[in-house]
């Protein structure tokens, strides 16, 4: 039997997971690490704690099953998106915190770039929108604030990249500085269509291309890990951005395929085969993976806020000690009792995309209770996903039968009901949901020769349980049109 380690590296925290070759858990550490929030609606990591979480959960994995390097057939990594490191070439020191996804604070460089009118350029070669989200704004950022940064970048005495590419640099001590397709479609640099950083892309983001690391397929024997003892000569063999990876874990191979993970965002990616299909409703177009020579494509709805409102519930709010005590709570109560919460946190994503939208509560009475607040809080994750239904339905031409699902809020049953009430359609949920690592694991294995094929692969997929709509096709509308009016009340609301 073939092991395949998946280096998961999330918002949260930073897992490692052993599977077998008939793509099941052999053993998984975790280890979360700290948010630092410096201003209203900025967000930063430390990289080296990211780097060394993942090294720590990584060699315990190893160390809890028994197993030894020499056993893992090849390692697979996948990652938060569009979360940026800049460090030293010489000394591998990050010069600045890492600056995550979530982080808003180049709201204003993307209305200017708006206001020059570079928003269609944008559209038509990265598939992405003009939104603070994305790595382009963020690197050009830490280059302006740290003294000397933009002159040694010109140098190349820096580097930069997404988590995979700064995983990679310290696994291999240096070697390689390389990124995959999918993450680099993530950073408003590379051209979807060709695969390469574009000139014109990185003047208007005002980043020099000695930053930059080398851009590979998603699945193909990179080099080995030379960096730890533990973990010496394993072979790299898969990269892609979380979400990309999860719609591999889910097998979704045939164009109109659909996931969507519940993480600390949601995701919800159509595979769109070789067609980068272009949005007509505030969808992103990103490149799936690269396996052999042909670029693939989804289409993309990204919500923000998602698990995170139940985090916010237990750290924010202490009504909930643990994130699993929600739904108790939630289920204590017959319904929301007229009370909606819109978690614009971070601004909204798809389809507003309003960075300056902030979280509300809205339909508080005398009566509403903490358990009101935790089951709107719930609905409001599977509102926010219903929202991106209708728009990937008219971008992609393809009528939803199903919605696969995964990620860490998957485990909610009564969220997973909610969702297949209001969209109408069955959630399914299969027996391995973490699917953002099986995914790495898959394309690490495909390149190790440890999986054939696809084809393969999909045979290996099975459902946990499949949630069916319990309520009217009426009831659903009135509530979704009740969501829309509480939505509309949360946008535009910071300057
Ligand atoms: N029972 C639950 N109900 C709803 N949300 C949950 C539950 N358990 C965990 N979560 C949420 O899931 C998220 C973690 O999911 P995970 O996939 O590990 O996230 P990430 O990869 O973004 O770090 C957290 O935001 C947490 O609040
Ligand atoms: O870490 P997750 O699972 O919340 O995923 C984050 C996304 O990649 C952001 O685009």
């Amino acid at each position: 039997m073939a092991l395949i380690l998946a280096l998961d590296q999330g918002t949260t925290s930073s897992r490692a997971i052993l599977f077998s070759d008939d793509g099941k858990i052999v053993g998984v550490e975790q280890k979360e690490f700290k948010q630092h929030y410096p201003q209203p609606g900025w967000v930063e990591h430390d990289p080296e704690e990211i780097w060394a979480s993942q090294l720590e959960v990584t060699e315990a994995v190893l160390a809890s099953n028994g197993v030894q390097a020499a056993d893992i057939a090849a390692l697979g990594i996948t990652n938060q998106r569009e979360t940026i490191v800049v460090w030293d070439r010489k000394t591998g020191a990050p010069i600045h915190p890492a600056i995550v996804w979530q982080d808003r604070r180049t709201a204003k460089v993307c209305q200017e770039l708006k206001d020059a009118g570079r928003e269609a350029l944008v559209k038509k070669k990265t598939g992405l929108v003009l939104d603070p989200y994305f790595s382009g704004t963020k690197i050009a950022w830490i280059l302006d604030k740290v003294p000397g940064a933009r002159e040694r970048a010109v140098q190349g005495e820096l580097a930069c990249g997404t988590i995979d590419a700064w995983l990679i640099w310290n696994l291999t001590g240096g070697k390689l500085h390389i990124t995959d397709v999918s993450n680099a479609s993530r950073t408003l640099l590379m051209n979807i269509h060709t695969g390469k950083w574009d000139d014109e892309l990185l003047e208007c983001f005002r980043v020099p291309s000695a930053l930059l690391p080398e851009i590979r397929p998603s699945s193909e024997v990179y080099g080995e890990v030379s960096s730890s003892d533990k973990l010496k000569g394993i072979k790299i063999g898969g990269i892609a951005g979380d979400q990309q990876s999860a719609l591999f874990g889910q097998a979704c191979y045939v164009p109109g395929s659909v996931k969507n993970t519940y993480g600390t965002g949601c995701f919800m990616l159509m595979n769109t085969g070789p067609e980068a299909v272009t949005s007509e409703h505030n969808l992103l177009t990103t490149v799936a993976w690269q396996v052999g020579d042909q670029l693939e494509y989804a289409l993309e709805g990204s919500v923000f806020t998602g698990g995170a409102v139940v985090s916010w519930l237990r750290d924010g709010l202490g009504i909930i000690k643990s994130s699993s005590e929600v739904e108790a709570l939630a289920n204590s109560v017959k319904d929301n009792g007229g009370v909606f919460v819109v978690p614009a946190f971070a601004g909204l994503g798809a389809p507003h995309w309003d960075p300056y939208a902030r979280g509300t509560i809205v339909g508080i009475t005398g009566g509403t209770t903490a358990a009101h607040i935790a089951r709107a809080a719930v609905e409001s994750i599977a509102f926010q996903v219903a929202d991106l239904v209708g728009a990937m339905q008219s971008d992609s031409g393809v009528e939803l039968g199903e919605l696969r699902v995964d990620g860490g809020a998957s485990v909610n049953a009564h969220l997973l009901q909610f969702q297949a009430d209001l969209l109408q359609i069955s959630v399914v949920r299969p027996v391995v949901t973490e699917s953002t690592a099986l995914g790495a694991a898959y394309l690490a294995g495909l390149a190790a020769g440890v999986w054939k094929d696809c084809e393969t692969i999909a045979n290996q997929w099975a459902v946990d349980v499949r949630f069916e709509p319990q309520i009217s096709a009426e009831q659903s509308s009135a509530l979704r049109s009740r969501w829309k009016q509480a939505v509309d009340r949360s946008m535009n609301w910071e300057s």
